[in-house]
């Protein structure tokens, strides 16, 4: 990780506390987790990638002039993803990078688009994914879980090859749990995708698109109204648009907020005029995330510190902060008593005298 982007003012104690806070990821991309380190083995796999390997070129290329650049170089990372064993070894490595930063489950927003029309076969790429989440959870103890989401700017060919991909029972991996859309918003609007949203959600998976990251509030209703959406990816631009706010906060639609994301994209042009502290005043449910940590120079950890500076908050704070975080997961519900119990204990026991 790089130290851009890292929020250095919060209390020596509270990183120290957050560093042990059992937490859950609920948006964090599978290409957008690739550290330097795995980063430099998949390019030494692929001499011909013009991704840079030296910590510090790889830090100025991922410095992003808007969200289009950003996705330009996403994309670049993306073709260093050739072979099962690239999606196996990614995977698994993201895992080990989550359990370091005391990450006891995540969702995981996978492209399978992206792989397949590289040419990766679909039997082999579900097999590696389940493989590494498989071992990932016996070797670190973090539990993974996918979301499959639509590059939206690839089209309505992506839209349906990602919606088969998720609901054929021949080849839908075990660990998928919802279905997502991604990429750029400008020029994608969101309701041609409804036809692929209403078959996933038939199938028994989650909707939780990308909505409000770079257009406005219009963009978070219409992936309310025409995708059902049950999560907001980001959703920053609904704090324009009170009764927006009104309507996530009595529908218990939560945000998933990604603050350090959004600086390094430009969505929001600085930290302090982040509107996540709008969304808890107005009773939005908050949770935080690092979207595609090691491209934007931050760690689930980090992100905790920057929502403990925008909010205010104390061990308690970020103790229920984590505790959101489980609530509005995926995971069943032993699973998710497991993790809030744990944070319970975690929380008591750093701050018994
Ligand atoms: O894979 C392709 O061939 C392809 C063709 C056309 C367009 C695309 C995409 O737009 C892929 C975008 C990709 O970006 C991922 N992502 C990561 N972070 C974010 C974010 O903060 N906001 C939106 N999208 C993000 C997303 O998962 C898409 O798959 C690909
Ligand atoms: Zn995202």
């Amino acid at each position: 990780m790089t130290d851009r982007l890292v929020d250095a003012r919060a209390p020596r104690d509270l990183h120290a506390f957050i560093a042990g806070l059992p937490k859950s990821e609920l948006h964090v991309h599978h290409v957008g987790s690739a550290s330097p380190r795995i980063v430099a083995e998949l390019a030494a796999r692929h001499p011909d990638s013009k991704v840079p390997t030296d910590p510090e070129a790889l830090a100025d290329y991922f410095t992003f002039t808007d969200f289009a650049h950003f996705i330009e170089v996403y994309l670049s990372v993306v073709d260093l993803i050739r072979t099962p064993e690239d999606v196996r070894l990614l995977t698994y490595e993201v895992a080990r990078d989550l359990a370091r930063q005391q990450v006891r489950y995540a969702e995981l927003t996978i492209t399978p688009f992206s792989s397949t029309r590289r040419g990766i076969d679909e039997k082999a790429f579900m097999d590696a994914i389940e493989d590494a989440r498989k071992a990932a959870e016996a070797e670190f103890g973090t539990v993974l879980r996918w979301c499959f989401d639509i590059p939206g700017e690839a089209g309505l060919e992506a839209a349906e090859e990602t919606a088969r991909l998720a609901t054929d029972d021949r080849v839908r991996p075990e660990g998928l749990v919802s279905f997502g859309l991604g990429g750029p918003e400008i020029g994608v609007p969101r309701p041609q995708f409804k036809p692929f949203f209403d078959r996933a959600v038939a199938a028994g998976l989650h909707s939780v698109p990308h909505a409000g990251e770079t257009t406005g509030p219009e963009t978070v209703w219409d992936a309310l109204t025409h995708l059902q959406a049950e999560r907001i990816g980001h959703g920053t631009s609904s704090a324009r648009d009170p009764k927006l706010l009104t309507h996530l906060a009595e529908h218990r639609i939560p945000l998933e907020v990604c603050p350090t994301s959004n600086i390094a994209t430009r969505a929001v042009r600085t930290i302090d005029e982040h509107p996540i502290k709008e969304f808890a005043k107005a009773g939005v449910m908050v949770t935080v995330n690092s979207d595609d940590p090691p491209m934007f120079g931050t760690d689930l950890n980090n992100e905790y510190a920057v929502a403990a500076r925008l909010l205010d908050l104390d061990e308690r704070g970020l103790a229920d902060l984590a505790k959101n975080a489980v609530a509005a997961s995926f995971l069943d519900e032993a699973g998710k008593a497991r993790i809030a119990a744990e944070i319970d204990t975690y929380t008591t026991g750093w701050l018994a005298p």
